[in-house]
């Protein structure tokens, strides 16, 4: 059994830094993830205004409260997984400012609604990749809420230029591409002068799950919101408040882990994993039992334990999107075909994450046929290559998990897990190794 202490959950670091960075006064996030997602979305807000500390001891942290519910704030976990704390002191925000979103959906598109906020000229551009990525929607509604925004094709590189006032009131948007466009604009509202009535029109929004992790630490940081009206969403103006912030681990860093139980048989364990999250452990969880595994939790954290049988499985990943990489892995070496679907948004995720796929897995031995919004794949016989990441960072965590069971699978670069987890190789050799 292997026990596994990881960082931050992503999502929750991005949301409580730029809640922070609005709030009316000093916030600290406790077990933040500390990564290149991260980082970027400290120094972005930074650069307009907020005094962010990411160097700071773990000094006085607050107590672990038995899990907290939606309406009194964030669930924290018991046992330490890192003790970093931040610390966010908000300032007047203004520019001029430049913002390198690198290949983050989360700085690309929750950064811009706070330049919108911000006095002064604000340029956002990030890694080759970032300017293929969707942002147009977002674009397109700060606009219809008054913001000025230069951008040739509607994406990066963009100038926000920001007054230091967004009117707000109602808008529109096809968030069918990424739940991130309706984060971004939820998470600024309460400081826009008429907050902000957000209404998507289009196919189904993606990722679910996060969407409510954003209304819920809206609320927790003393918003008012109204999402009883399905696809949209009622932001109304009023100040933010500044707060401790306690981070849960992050649920799809430790998939990968969970994988590697259930190829080898084994057990990995994450700790401190809170009895009530706001991360979609029950759409994991379900997944991975349909696939074999069992899954346990008690005092010690979430155990997924391999049983030596690995299925197929049928599963529509929309509200789970950023698992379906390691789902295809599992897929690749389960005893039965398996159909994925769902996801067409994920084309626009760090890669074109269905076509990366097929193309990979298809090299190590895998059946794959590629659909507008998913995969089918049939396994077959396992066979060596080098796994291309297209600096995907769950690109290489799937290459990892087919890398435990196939010969000679070559990852091309490791580097890219930075994004999310720089703590990976290194966890995933002790994982191995059992050091
Ligand atoms: O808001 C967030 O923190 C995220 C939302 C999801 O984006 P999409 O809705 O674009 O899939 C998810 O895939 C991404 O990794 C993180
Ligand atoms: C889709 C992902 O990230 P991003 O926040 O950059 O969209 C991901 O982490 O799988």
């Amino acid at each position: 059994m292997s026990a596994l202490s990881l960082p931050g959950s992503k999502s929750m670091t991005a949301r409580a830094l730029v809640l922070s960075a609005l709030a009316t006064g000093p916030s600290r996030i406790v077990r933040p993830l500390h990564a290149r997602d991260t980082t970027l979305m400290a120094a972005a807000l930074r650069s307009l205004g907020a005094s962010i500390n990411t160097a700071g001891p773990a000094t006085d942290l607050p107590a672990a409260p038995a899990a907290a519910g939606a309406s009194t704030g964030i669930s924290a976990h018991g046992s330490a997984n890192g003790s970093a704390v931040w610390t966010i002191e908000p300032g007047p925000l203004r520019g001029p400012a430049t913002v390198d979103v690198g290949l983050a959906g989360t700085v690309m598109r929750f950064a811009p609604p706070v330049a919108a906020l911000a006095d002064g000229t604000v340029t956002f551009d990030g890694d080759p990749h970032a300017r293929n990525r969707p942002l147009r929607p977002i674009v397109e509604a700060l606009r219809s809420l008054g913001v000025v925004i230069d951008s040739k094709g509607g994406g990066l590189p963009l100038v926000v230029r920001g007054t230091g006032v967004v009117a707000g009131g109602e808008a529109v948007i096809d968030a069918s591409g990424s739940s991130q466009f309706v984060s971004g604009l939820l998470l600024s509202a309460p400081r826009f002068s008429k907050g902000l009535v957000l209404r998507h029109e289009g196919p189904p929004v993606p990722s679910a799950p996060h969407l409510r992790m954003t209304t819920h630490m809206l609320r927790a940081a003393g918003a008012v919101v109204d999402e009883s009206v399905p696809d949209v969403w009622v932001v109304e103006h009023g100040p933010l408040a500044g707060r401790d912030w306690v981070i849960e681990p992050d649920l799809s860093g430790a998939a990968p882990f969970f994988a590697a139980a259930m190829v080898t048989g084994g057990a990995v364990t994450l700790a401190g994993w809170p009895r009530e999250s706001w991360q979609p452990v029950g759409i994991l969880v379900d997944l991975l039992t349909r696939m074999g595994a069992e899954v346990s939790q008690d005092d010690d954290g979430l155990t997924v334990r391999g049983t030596g049988v690995l299925h197929g499985i049928r599963a529509d990943l929309s509200e789970v999107s950023e698992l379906t990489p390691v789902i295809a892995a599992l897929a690749a070496l389960a005893d039965s075909p398996s159909s994925l679907r769902g996801v067409a948004h994920i084309r626009g995720h760090e890669t074109d994450r269905i076509a990366a796929l097929a193309r990979e897995l298809g090299k190590v031995g895998a059946g794959v046929t590629e659909f507008h919004d998913g995969l089918d794949i049939a396994p077959g016989p396992l066979r060596s290559a080098v796994f291309e990441t297209y600096a995907d960072h769950r690109m290489a965590h799937a290459a990892a998990v087919i890398g435990l069971v196939a010969e000679g699978v070559e990852l091309s670069d490791v580097a890219c897990t930075s994004k999310t987890l720089p703590e990976f190789p290194e966890l995933w050799a002790g994982l191995v190794t059992g050091s």
